[in-house]
C-alpha cells in the first residue's frame, strides 16, 4: 500500500517512521510519502490560507493551492487514490473503515488547519477519486496531522506482515451539537465551483441562519444519531421542518 499525506507541518508525521510502523516502511510493506503544501504556493509569503467568506473567526485553507497540491500528488502513481480529509465534520472513522481502507492500493491524507480547506477542493477531487471526510472523535484538533498519523496507524497494522502477530489484527474491536457546514474563501468562483450567495450577502440572519441549515443538513446525513442527543429546546420549528 502507498500512503501520501499533504501537511504544512511536515515533521508532525515523523513518527510515521518510528517503531511498528518504521518497520514496515523499511521492510516495504507500505510505502509512505510526507509532503509540504506550501511547495504548491507561488507567492513570497507562500500563502496557503485566507479569510472566510461570510466572516467569522480564523482562516480558510486556499483551493487553488490544495488543488495544485491534489493533482500533483494524485499524479505520481497510476493507481487512483482514495482521498481521506481528517475533520471534526466527518463520518466517524471505525474499525471497520480501516479495515476497508486496508484493502485499498493508495490513500492520500489531505490534513487541514485554521477552519478547515475550502470545501470546493473536496467538491472538486471527488469528480475524479473516493473522497471520505473522516473524524477520529467529536473533539476539535489544532489540525488534520495527528488524526492522520491515528489512521494511518489503524490502517497499516491490518497489513500483512505489519503486526508481529496477524492473530492480533484478526481478535481486536462531540458548540449546538451539529457538525459543521461547508467552509469558502476567495476566489469566488474556482474551477467552475461558486461560493453560496448568502455567503457574500451581508445578511448576518441570513448567514447564521444558513449555516445552520447546512450543520443540520450535514448532521443528518453524517452523524444522525446526534440529532437524537440534542435536547428538544436545541431544535426550533424552522430546524425541525428541513
Ligand atoms: N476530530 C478530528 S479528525 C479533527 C481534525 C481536525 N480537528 O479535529
Amino acid at each position: 500500500m502507498r500512503i501520501d499525506v499533504l501537511t504544512i507541518f511536515p515533521d508532525y508525521l515523523a513518527p510515521v517512521r518510528e517503531a511498528l510502523l518504521g518497520k514496515a516502511i523499511e521492510r516495504g510493506r507500505i510505502s509512505v510519502g510526507v509532503h509540504d503544501l506550501r511547495d504548491w504556493t507561488h507567492d513570497v509569503h507562500r500563502s496557503v490560507d485566507d479569510s472566510p467568506y461570510g466572516g467569522g473567526p480564523g482562516m480558510v485553507m486556499k483551493p487553488d493551492v490544495w488543488g495544485e497540491a491534489l493533482d500533483s500528488v494524485a499524479a505520481e502513481a497510476a493507481e487512483t487514490p482514495r482521498l481521506v480529509v481528517p475533520t471534526p465534520a466527518g463520518v466517524p472513522f471505525d474499525q471497520r473503515t480501516a479495515r476497508r481502507w486496508a484493502r485499498e492500493e493508495r490513500l492520500i491524507f489531505a490534513c487541514g488547519r485554521y477552519e478547515g480547506i475550502d470545501q470546493r477542493v473536496i467538491d472538486d477531487a471527488a469528480r475524479r477519486m473516493p473522497v471520505e471526510e473522516v473524524s477520529i472523535g467529536d473533539y476539535v484538533l489544532v489540525g488534520g496531522e495527528v488524526a492522520a498519523l491515528t489512521m494511518i496507524e489503524a490502517v497499516a497494522r491490518l497489513l500483512p506482515g505489519v503486526l508481529g502477530n496477524p492473530a492480533s489484527a484478526e481478535q481486536d474491536s462531540f458548540s449546538d451539537g451539529l457538525l459543521e457546514g461547508p467552509s469558502y474563501t476567495r476566489p469566488e468562483t474556482w474551477r467552475g465551483l461558486s461560493v453560496p450567495d448568502v455567503l457574500r450577502s451581508g445578511d448576518h440572519a441570513a448567514v447564521r441562519r444558513w449555516r445552520r441549515e447546512q450543520g443540520l443538513e450535514r448532521t443528518l446525513r453524517r452523524r444522525p444519531e446526534l440529532l437524537d442527543t440534542l435536547p428538544p429546546e436545541e431544535l426550533d420549528e424552522h430546524d425541525r421542518a428541513l
